[in-house]
């Protein structure tokens, strides 16, 4: 497993900024989501000052659906970085927990009524729209409400990305945004500048998650450039602001080869204004919003290892005590995840296993064919690479009770999410 800026082998075991894998798990009992705040801050810190130009304003959203807790949205609301929120239940936990609502920015491909109504009375600076119903929708409630709602529109500029299927938005079919090349574009945009209750400030694409090549970001850009030059050219309507989306790929295993985003970004802001001066466009404010590559490298997760099981196919299963529970994506993307066992840190890897999860499912595997040390029942594995879209989309399948969260920032480290209980697995059935 490669290891991360803040782990390191000290007496033959894995630790955590010197913090002991074993004593983490004595304290907190396992499975344990383990975040590690300082490399989040860090990592938030490099993206802002990379975004950092005279050409216009900048702005980094964090795209909470990656994570999102009530002391992740302390640090969101600490660090003074934006929200990129999909539900009303992301604005309430981010407002509740000290997010400038103004620095909101609110999507989703059937924002329901209700929550449409929640962001305008709450403040949600920037609603963005994802198909012309909408613009209806939301130009009515804010009449309704009696505000003016600043909104973007998510284009889909059909820039395909190399990326799993699943996590693909920018293809023809996609289910979000409007394309540009559909032929009531034109029209779609002119209500969105003339609906009375809104006020249109730009464009949003986000051409798709876990994405390696720098050349798509670039190639986004220059469409939706183009694109809004042709609107500000034919319709006369001015487009201050472009939210370029997040989706910068993240390494989890050798395969994965991702750019750095703090050298891409600076590049990337260039490119924009190169091209925004050569289109003419009066470019106000740029915005991008990563989820993945801000928390993922910061988390991690402590297994203990429980029964291990020789097959008559001869594979060697070792059953953990998380599963697609706490990590759904193996099952979902067949993500792939390197892991280390902490106690045995400086062993020779020399047994193939398969890592397989506790729940009723023959896909309930976290890894296939990992090469780890000869493991006994009582051994500490470490997953890393799971600080996004696990917590996020834990369930608790099997009646599994979901696991505790830890923050460690250098010398302590604090509970953030207690591990679930069977009573609150009921607590809304009646
Ligand atoms: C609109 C939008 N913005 C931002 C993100 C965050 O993407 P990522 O976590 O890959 O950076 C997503 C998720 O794919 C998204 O759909
Ligand atoms: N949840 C996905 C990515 C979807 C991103 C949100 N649009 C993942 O784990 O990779």
């Amino acid at each position: 497993m490669r290891l991360e800026k803040y782990q390191n082998v000290q007496d033959g075991r894995l630790k955590h900024a010197g913090h002991d894998y074993l004593e983490l798990a004595e304290t907190y009992g396992t499975p344990l989501y383990i975040f590690d705040e300082a490399s989040f801050r860090e990592r938030v810190k490099g993206y802002q000052q990379a975004m950092e130009t005279p050409y216009f304003e900048t702005e980094v959203l964090y795209a909470s659906k990656a994570l999102l807790t009530k002391a992740i949205a302390r640090l969101i609301s600490e660090l003074g970085i934006g929200q990129d929120v999909v539900s009303a239940g992301e604005i309430f936990t981010g407002i509740h927990n000290g997010v400038n609502p103004e620095k909101m920015y609110f999507h989703g491909n059937n924002k329901l009524n209700q929550e449409i109504r929640y962001a305008i009375e709450n403040n949600v600076g920037t609603i963005v729209i994802d198909n012309r119903m909408e613009v209806e929708r939301v130009n009515q409630i804010a009449g309704e409400v009696g505000k003016k709602q600043r909104v973007l529109l998510r284009l889909n500029p059909g820039v395909e990305a190399h990326t799993h299927e699943y996590i693909m938005t920018a293809n023809l079919d996609s289910k979000f945004g409007e394309s540009v090349f559909d032929e009531a574009i034109d029209t779609v945009i002119q209500r969105l500048a003339t609906a009375e209750n809104l006020n249109f400030a730009g464009f949003h694409s986000h051409i798709g998650s876990q994405i390696f090549e720098e050349a798509s970001f670039y190639k986004a850009a220059t469409e939706l450039l183009t694109f809004s030059a042709a609107v500000q050219n034919k319709l006369g309507i001015k487009i201050e602001e472009i939210n370029f989306g997040g989706g910068f790929g993240v390494y989890y295993t050798e395969t994965d080869q991702p750019f750095n985003v703090v050298d891409f970004l600076p590049n990337f802001i260039e490119h924009v204004h190169a091209e925004a001066v050569k289109l003419e466009i009066n470019l106000k404010k740029v915005t991008i919003e990563p989820g993945r590559s801000l928390v993922n490298a910061s988390g991690s997760t402590l297994y203990e290892i429980g029964d291990l099981k020789h097959t008559a196919g001869g594979k060697d299963y070792a059953f953990i005590d998380g599963s697609m529970n706490d990590n759904i994506r193996p099952a979902l993307y067949q993500a792939k995840y390197e892991a280390m066992v902490v106690n045995k840190a400086e062993f020779p890897a020399e047994k193939t296993y398969t890592i397989a999860g506790k729940a009723c499912e023959s896909g309930d595997k976290i890894i296939e064919n990992i090469e780890l040390p000869e493991l006994t029942t009582g051994d500490l594995l470490l997953v890393n690479g799971t600080g996004a879209y696990n917590y996020s989309m834990a369930s608790n399948y099997n009646r599994i009770p979901r696991p505790a969260m830890i923050h460690v920032i250098e010398d302590k480290h604090y509970l953030t999410v207690k591990r679930e209980s069977f009573e609150e697995m009921m607590m809304r059935e009646i």
